[in-house]
């Protein structure tokens, strides 16, 4: 397929999204524990049935009392008033306030009926018995209204919404403890290569490190998905199946990396071919060889080029919208700014080029960080965005203006 990217036989980049996007449905609703929603999209509205603050009480630790007694009061000429009462937070059997006394009151206590203001301790002897109060106070003064937050019948969150520690907050605030969640996407995070061994154990000439897996299977984590890894699948064809098959039942993606291009030994794409995953060349620079399907009718499959950086782009550009959506999320793509460039760039023709960069938000300046080559993963890890450059632009001088997705 070639849609405009002025290079033939090569997929252009939205349309592989699409395309991986469309392998996705909707997760389905489950009822959750709050304590198992965070980073969970929210799949109905929430709508409170009580107001907050529920009662009206106390902003500050001290004395309620009614505005007008205490007219004219100063430190040279302290009004005296008995202590009727001490009323801490949580106490629910308030008495109301008679005229010409005070309540001592903590913050978040309920007012008492009659008591119209607060008057910080701070302005008072602190008197236990009999109080001596400083100051005046206007009615009202330190006094949290009932339903000045949320009145009851409002809808505090709307479906779609990312749970994150404030949204949690406020549906444990207005009394929930179950929230109707889509489940999140589960995702099969596969790598296969010769090369690779485990991080801890000793290199010897020749091999490297598996990385890709634990990286892919943290940025399903982080967007919100549940990933199972699967490390050091042999090359073998038949090794590759055998490895897959007791872990594809309640999978619904597989993440594969490496073993995609046009080598001699290629196992995900020997092994895929057939199985309604179809390989492509996208018009993508890291990122070029991809791949996406249904394995055997089943999971979504996507296959992710090898090389680390392509891996992580690939998985930015292709799969964290697929997922986010899948999983519910109304905020599906990361936030994309507008920066200028602090150095000139040159980009291949034909080809969307994703460069890794730091935008400095107060400057509204991008550095690029690293040469463009995929195995350059230090360059990644120093970054916070990627500048997304136009198949059709070709160089950039210091100070154009370019696109760039946040990651953090
Ligand atoms: N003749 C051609 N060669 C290549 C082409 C091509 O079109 N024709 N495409 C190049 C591009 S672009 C890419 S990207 C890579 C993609 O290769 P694969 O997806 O098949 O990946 P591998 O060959 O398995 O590995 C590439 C590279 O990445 C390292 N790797 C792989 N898996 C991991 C892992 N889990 N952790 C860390 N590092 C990993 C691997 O050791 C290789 O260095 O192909 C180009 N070649
Ligand atoms: O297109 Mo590959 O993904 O750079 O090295």
């Amino acid at each position: 397929m070639s849609h405009g990217t002025g290079t033939p036989d090569l997929t252009t980049v939205a349309d592989h999204r699409a395309r991986v996007a469309a392998l996705l449905t909707t997760t389905p609703v489950a009822r959750l524990p709050l304590e198992d929603c965070l980073g969970l999209a929210l799949a109905e509205d929430l709508t409170a049935s009580i107001p907050l603050p529920p009662f009206d009480n106390s902003a500050m630790d001290g004395y309620a009392v009614r505005s007008a007694d205490l007219a004219g009061a100063s430190p040279e000429q302290p009004v005296e008033l008995p202590v009727a009462e001490d009323i801490p937070a949580g106490r629910v059997d308030v008495p109301p306030l008679r005229p010409g006394t005070a309540h001592r009151i903590m913050t978040g206590a309920q007012m008492p009926p009659g008591a119209d203001a607060v008057i910080p301790v701070e302005r008072t002897d602190r008197g236990t018995k009999r109080v001596r109060l400083f100051a005046t106070v206007q009615p009202g003064q330190h006094v949290r209204q009932s339903g000045e937050d949320v009145t009851a019948g409002d809808t505090v969150l709307t479906a779609g919404t990312t749970l994150g520690p404030a949204q949690l907050g406020v549906a444990a605030a207005i009394g929930v403890a179950h929230l109707r969640v889509h489940r999140p996407v589960r995702v099969l995070v596969l790598s296969t290569g010769s090369e690779l061994i485990a991080p801890g154990t000793e290199l010897r000439s020749g091999q490297i490190y598996e990385s890709n897996g634990l990286m892919l299977a943290s940025a399903v984590r982080e967007a919100g998905g549940e990933a199972t890894l699967l490390r050091f699948v042999p090359d073998d064809v038949d090794a590759f199946h055998a490895a897959l098959a007791p872990h594809l039942d309640g999978t619904d993606l597989l993440i594969t990396s490496g073993g995609v291009s046009a080598g001699a030994y290629e196992v995900v794409k020997d092994a895929l071919t057939g199985t309604g995953v179809e390989f492509t060349k996208v018009a993508m620079q890291p990122g070029m060889p991809q791949g996406a399907g249904r394995y055997r009718g089943g999971a979504a499959v996507v296959t992710l080029p090898g090389n680390p950086v392509s891996a992580m782009v690939s998985f930015e550009v292709f799969v964290r919208p697929a997922l986010r959506a899948a999983a519910g999320h109304r905020a599906v793509g990361r936030p994309v700014r507008r920066a200028e460039l602090a150095e000139p760039l040159t980009a291949p023709p034909g080809k969307r080029q994703y460069r890794r960069g730091r935008f400095d938000p107060a400057a509204g300046t991008v550095t690029l960080q690293g040469a463009p080559g995929s195995h350059l993963l230090a360059g990644l890890a120093k970054a916070n965005c990627l500048l997304e450059i136009a198949e059709d632009v070709t160089e950039l001088p210091a100070g154009s203006t370019v696109d760039v997705m946040l990651l953090d």
